[in-house]
């Protein structure tokens, strides 16, 4: 049972202090720098950032059943003694509450995100290129890869080699076999999105399959893909030598070969356990992408790394396969060797972006 394991804090010795202490005042001085904002709305942030260990918990969203819980349970509480998990996504709210995203529309994020891009520009056509031998394994292992780039955390991690602790890309290929409807809920933009694209494209082709690609109906976590950041890749593809790649997703979305769903569960608080019945296609293969993803699987709880996922994951209706890299505290289904071994190879295994799993918890 899940609710045996407590929810995961903000421990000032921890990832999870060192994210508010370092990591989020280090993306708050990349939005407020980016030049998108008027001098008021950069003064809000500036706020943000020197008072982010004493930020009060209060009531940004009204009616909201998907936020109900969250402020029965955390309203006018200082956001350090939140669970981790719910302390970040309120974190993320907040900023679009202070820069007026619901009126004005503007990403915060989405100079560094369009920086990204740019800069890898040259890599998709290199990728592209080297695709064309690649059979399904492939495809997966790619969309991995992709998971190491995300913008909140590991920009420059291409070369980082990987170390997968978990491959059940066997099963997932047998899998594929049977499935009609794949349903892949999305992590983050630029390099990630590009490998995820990659790997529905074949899908579709090899497969048959129908996908349903889940996105965030707002900006979240940095690089967390949003609707612009799917039209912006496809453009530059299209604009810059990918012309061929660009075109076939388009026209898959136009046929609802694929398709793209926001919906606004996944900027929300609430964890997988909670996951809305009609929202994941009736028997399809849910593939989910990275690391936050993962935590909500588990609600983001402090689990033994040996302890297997089927218990805790009951809940679940559908086959479902997480490929993620480890970026953070919680991580099941490894054996007691792996984690001796990894506990003497590095202490910051779980949350370095060294190590990776293709794993199946249905
Ligand atoms: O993009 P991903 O793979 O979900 O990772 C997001 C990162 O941000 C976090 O939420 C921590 O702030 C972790 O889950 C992870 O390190």
């Amino acid at each position: 049972m899940l609710s045996h394991y407590p929810k995961i804090p903000i421990d000032p010795l921890a990832f999870s202090g060192m994210t508010f202490r370092v990591r989020y005042p280090k993306i708050l001085d990349e939005v407020i720098n980016s030049n998108l904002y008027n001098q008021e709305i950069r003064a809000r942030l500036h706020n943000l950032k020197s008072q982010l260990d004493t930020l009060v918990v209060k009531r940004i969203h009204e009616n909201d059943p998907l936020w109900e819980v969250f402020y029965a349970d955390y309203e006018e509480k200082n956001l350090n003694d939140l669970p981790f998990f719910d302390a970040e996504v309120y974190l993320f709210a907040y900023i679009l509450h202070l820069t007026d995203y619901d009126r004005v529309g503007t990403d915060p994020f989405s100079t560094i995100k369009s920086q990204d891009l740019e800069k890898n520009q040259a890599t998709f056509d290199t990728i592209l290129l080297e695709s064309k031998d690649w059979d399904t394994p492939d495809f997966v292992l790619g969309s991995l890869h992709g998971n190491k780039s995300d913008l909140s955390q590991l920009k420059s991690a291409e070369e980082l080699s990987i170390q997968l602790l978990l491959d059940d890309r066997p099963q997932l290929l047998h899998d594929f076999e049977c499935a009609t409807h794949v349903d892949m809920i999305l992590d983050n933009a630029g390099m990630e999105l590009f490998s995820d694209l990659m790997l529905v494209n074949h899908l579709v082709d090899r497969y048959g399959h129908q996908i349903k690609l889940h996105i965030k109906s707002a900006p979240i976590f940095v690089s967390d893909v949003i609707q612009s950041d799917i039209d912006n890749l496809l453009s530059l593809l299209a604009a810059h030598g990918a012309k061929d790649f660009a075109d076939a997703i388009t026209n898959k979305i136009e046929q609802e070969q694929i398709i793209v769903q926001a919906n606004p569960f996944w900027t929300s608080p609430q964890h997988f356990s909670q996951l809305p019945v009609d929202l994941i296609t009736p028997h399809s293969l849910l593939l989910s992408k990275g690391d936050a993803n993962y935590r909500r699987f588990f609600e983001d709880r402090i689990i033994p790394s040996t302890q297997p996922s089927a218990s805790l994951i009951k809940y679940l209706k559908h086959p479902t396969y997480c490929i993620r890299t480890l970026k953070s505290d919680i991580q099941t289904g490894l054996t007691e060797v792996q984690c001796i071994t990894l506990d003497s190879q590095e202490i910051d295994w779980k949350v370095n972006g060294t190590r990776a799993v293709i794993q199946m918890l249905h």
